[in-house]
C-alpha cells in the first residue's frame, strides 16, 4: 500500500486515473505502480484525471481539458479529462454534418481534432476519404486507412506517438473498436476479464480505461464515446469554431457574437463574397446553424414548461 512518511502518516503520491469501474478507480503512479482506490459512485473522477492519493483519499488536480456529452434528457456526462486530441472516425454511411459538429465540439473543448477515414479497403470509403481531403485537407490531419486490413495505419501510429492522448468518436459501426484493437494489441475490453478487480463484491460494468500504445501515445476507451452520434454543440460555439471560418477567432467580425448571417462587418460573409470560403461551405454552415438553434429553442421551451 501507500508509502508512510517519517511521522507514520500516508504520503500523498501523484498519479493518473487509468480505469474507472464505477465504485473504484485504478491509479497509475509515477513509480509505475498501479493500485485500485475506492470512490463513491458519481464521485466525478474520470479517466485521464491527475490525482494525489493519500491512503484511501483521492484528491483531483485541476484539469487541462474536459470532454463531455449530453444524454437524451439533457444531463451532462463527463467522459474523459486531459485529452489533447480527438479522432473523428468516418466510414461510408456517416451522416453529413457529423464531421463539422465533431470538429466544433473538439475545438470548443480545447482538443485538436483529426480525422480517420476508415474502411478504405472499400471503394466507397476511398471516395469519401478523397472528398474529405479536398475540403478539410488544409485544416486538420486526415488518415485514410483500413482497420480491417491494417493498410494506412502507420501514419496514424506516428501521429499518436508524438505523445498525444486521445480518443475516437464516431457513429455506430464506423470501426472505433476495430481501430482500438488494431492500435492496442494487448487490449482486452471484455467485462469478464475484469473479475479480478471485482473485489468490492458489487456489479462493475461501466468501464473506461486509458491505454498506453506500444510506440507512445495514449488512447481512452469509454463506452460513452460509442453513441457520440449527434454531437451537441451550441450556436456560439459553431460560429466560433466551424472548420474553415477563422474570422471570429481572429476578431475580424465586427461583433464578437457574430453568427455570420446578416450582421454588418461580418468577415466570413466578406470571405464568401471574395471566394476564400466556398458558397457550399457557407450553406453547410447555415443549415447546421439553423439546426443547432432549433434544438436550443426546443430545449428552452422544455425548460419553461417545467
Ligand atoms: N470493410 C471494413 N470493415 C470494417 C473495417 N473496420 C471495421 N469494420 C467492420 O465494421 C463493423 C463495425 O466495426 P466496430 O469496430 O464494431 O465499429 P464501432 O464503431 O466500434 O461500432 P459501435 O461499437 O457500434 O459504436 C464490423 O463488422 C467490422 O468488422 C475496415 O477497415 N474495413
Ligand atoms: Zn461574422
Amino acid at each position: 500500500m501507500g508509502n508512510k512518511n517519517q511521522h507514520g502518516k500516508d504520503e500523498a503520491e501523484q498519479g493518473l486515473v487509468v480505469s474507472h469501474f464505477g465504485v473504484a478507480v485504478e491509479v497509475l503512479f509515477e513509480t509505475g505502480e498501479r493500485r485500485m482506490v475506492k470512490v463513491k459512485r458519481n464521485s466525478g473522477h474520470v479517466v485521464g484525471d491527475q490525482v494525489t492519493v493519500s491512503g484511501e483519499v483521492l484528491t483531483r488536480l485541476a484539469r487541462r481539458t474536459e470532454l463531455s456529452r449530453r444524454d437524451a434528457r439533457g444531463g451532462i456526462h463527463l467522459l474523459a479529462a486531459n485529452l489533447d486530441v480527438l479522432g473523428i472516425v468516418l466510414a461510408p454511411g456517416t451522416p453529413s454534418g457529423f464531421l463539422d459538429r465533431a470538429i466544433v465540439a473538439a475545438r470548443a473543448a480545447g482538443l485538436a481534432p483529426f480525422v480517420v477515414c476508415n474502411k478504405c479497403d472499400l471503394a466507397e470509403a476511398e471516395e469519401q476519404s478523397r472528398a474529405t481531403g479536398s475540403v478539410y485537407g488544409g485544416i486538420l490531419p486526415i488518415f485514410p486507412l483500413s482497420a480491417a486490413t491494417g493498410a494506412g495505419m502507420e501514419p496514424l501510429r506516428d501521429y499518436l506517438r508524438q505523445g498525444h492522448r486521445g480518443a475516437f468518436v464516431g457513429t455506430t459501426g464506423v470501426g472505433k473498436s476495430s481501430l482500438m484493437n488494431a492500435l492496442c494489441p494487448e487490449l482486452n475490453l471484455k467485462v469478464g476479464a475484469l473479475s479480478d478487480y471485482n473485489w468490492t463484491g458489487r456489479h462493475t460494468t461501466t468501464v473506461s480505461s486509458l491505454h498506453a500504445l506500444p510506440g507512445g501515445g495514449e488512447l481512452v476507451d469509454t463506452p460513452g464515446f460509442r453513441d457520440f452520434g449527434l454531437v451537441d454543440i451550441t450556436a456560439p460555439e459553431l460560429a466560433a469554431w466551424f472548420p474553415g471560418f477563422e474570422a471570429l477567432r481572429d476578431h475580424r467580425c465586427r461583433f464578437n457574437d457574430c453568427r455570420h448571417r446578416q450582421e454588418p462587418g461580418c468577415a466570413v460573409r466578406d470571405e464568401v463574397g471574395s471566394g476564400t470560403i466556398s458558397e457550399e461551405r457557407y450553406l453547410t454552415y447555415l443549415v447546421l446553424l439553423a439546426e443547432v438553434e432549433a434544438l436550443e429553442e426546443a430545449a428552452q421551451r422544455r425548460n419553461w414548461k417545467k
